[in-house]
């Protein structure tokens, strides 16, 4: 007979990890004589500061996993799949919480916070109702109840806030997220849009004629709109312009959630030679080539998108960088990325975020694309998550870069919580496009299906909203 494992041990081992974090994020705050931000103060840059350094970040990444996995193994199994059923209503609440712009609210109301029914006057809507999610909202400590009914933001809260005066949003709401960092803006999305798709993402998985599909108009998003557009097509629809703004502005905000300046690190910007192409393929209003264009004078900018992007891209170049405008260090095109390549043999094709969009039997059709325009230097750089296995994989990998560190025991061999977002972000790529978030084998061979070999690979570290960078050359 074998003794049941006692799952103490496991419960003593994660509480060990938590307290070693602990008092390494101490001594790292101690050793620059930084306070850690208390979870009640507003965000600000200077405050997260402390929290943004790796002796920091690192540490917290145990914090992460070590208290989820803590969570699942010690509550009992009906209360966290119950309240796991019930998770959807907290994304609801978040947006709520946007659409009506409590965060900039509570700014102006100050550190004492406000009653709901004047946050509720505001907006016209029901204050018990806007009470009820707020403490929905407070419960997961993202805004503070700081007497009955009377809530404040803290730090959390205040990273919801675009800046703006409540009385400027309340004129023209459509402009809100004008000149913001963007962030709430890819929260109303993922709120909004991702929300109602995630509904159905179970009904399309099983439905036998969507069930296969690698079609970007199969999928969740058509079952929950009712269209049979694409997603990338639906939001170019005259009646969904607030919606093609907002995630245009909603994917700069991407660029706000990791560290400034990311893009240059890791790939060999430097030694590129004078006059050298950077293709941005599919690049959006092109905020990542500017950030690479801004630090290396010696490369020149082409940013490609759909049409009504594109528009989008000249002026955010023209408000931006207009030395570079001027200097015609960038051209704009409007180039659909299925089409035959106009620029040929640059020094760079860079995909930031495109390939998990699409399916393989698409993202094949970009790359190919691509190598046909390739010349013999011609360098591809993805930018994607790239996600592991929840347990050991023993595979070899040749691709340097690829050698992972696992995390100490008993954590899940992907850090767990800790980097949970590239699955959540998979899921959703599913759900809008039959996109998908792959392992870097998955790559490699869509890689060399394409006329590429992938060369070199950087993972992000979890602990930020950075993607991984992979490299490849042609074959
Ligand atoms: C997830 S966004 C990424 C944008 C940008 N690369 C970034 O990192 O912020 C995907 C982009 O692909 C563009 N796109 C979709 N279908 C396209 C096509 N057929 N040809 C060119 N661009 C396309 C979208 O308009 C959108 O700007």
């Amino acid at each position: 007979m074998t003794t049941p494992k006692s799952s103490a041990s496991e419960l003593r081992a994660l509480v060990d990890l938590l307290n070693g974090a602990v008092t390494q994020i101490e001594a790292a705050c101690a050793s620059r004589s930084q306070i850690f931000p208390p979870s009640d103060d507003p965000f600000t840059l200077e405050s997260e500061a402390a929290r943004m350094s790796p002796d920091v970040l690192l540490p917290g990444n145990i914090i992460v996993a070590a208290a989820q996995q803590l969570i699942a193994a010690v509550r009992i199994p009906a209360l966290t799949l119950t309240l796991t059923g019930l998770s959807a209503y907290r994304t609801a609440s978040l947006r709520l919480a946007i659409s009506v712009h409590v965060s900039e609210i509570l700014r102006e109301a100050g550190p004492q916070g406000l009653h709901v029914n004047e946050i509720a006057t505001k907006t016209k809507i029901s204050p018990s109702k806007l009470a009820r999610v707020l403490r929905l909202l407070a419960t997961n400590h993202i805004y503070k109840e700081v007497a009955p009914d009377v809530f404040a933001n803290n730090r959390l809260s205040s990273f919801l806030d675009t800046g703006k005066p409540v009385a400027a949003i309340l004129e023209a709401p459509e402009n809100k997220f004008d000149g913001t960092s963007g962030i709430s803006a890819v929260l109303e999305h993922l709120t909004d849009e991702g929300l109602k798709v995630s509904g159905y993402l179970a009904e399309t998985i099983m439905d036998p004629h969507t069930s296969l599909s690698e079609e970007a108009n199969e999928t969740a998003f058509n079952k929950a709109f009712g269209t049979t557009l694409s997603g990338f097509a639906w939001v170019e629809l005259p009646e969904n312009h607030l919606r093609l703004k907002r995630f245009t502005i909603g994917m700069k905000g991407t660029q706000n959630m990791v560290p400034p300046g990311i893009i240059l690190e890791n790939f060999d910007w430097k030694n590129l030679s004078k006059g050298s192409v950077l293709v941005d393929v599919g690049g959006g209003i092109g905020h990542e080539s500017l950030v690479v264009a801004r630090a290396h004078e010696h490369t020149n900018v082409v940013v490609q998108d759909r049409g009504p992007v594109i528009s989008h891209a000249t002026k955010y170049w023209e408000s931006q960088f207009p030395e570079a405008v001027k200097a015609g260090r960038v051209k704009f095109q409007a180039h659909d990325f299925f089409t035959p390549q106009p620029v040929k043999e640059p020094a760079v094709f860079m995909l930031r975020h495109i390939l998990h969009d699409w399916s393989d039997k698409y993202a094949l059709i970009i790359l190919k694309q691509l190598r046909a325009a390739a010349g013999p230097h011609t360098q591809l750089l993805v930018i994607d998550y790239t996600v592991q296995y929840a347990c050991v994989d023993a595979s070899t990998r040749d691709i340097p870069g690829t050698e992972i560190q696992l995390p100490p025991a008993p954590l899940l061999a992907n850090q767990g919580a800790a980097g949970a977002m590239p699955y959540y972000v998979d899921v959703h790529m599913m759900g809008m496009a039959n996109g998908i978030e792959r392992t870097v084998p998955h790559f490699q061979k869509l890689f060399e299906q394409a006329g590429w070999r992938l060369s070199q690979v950087f993972y992000a570290p979890s602990s930020l909203l950075e993607n991984s960078k992979l490299v490849a050359v042609p074959i």
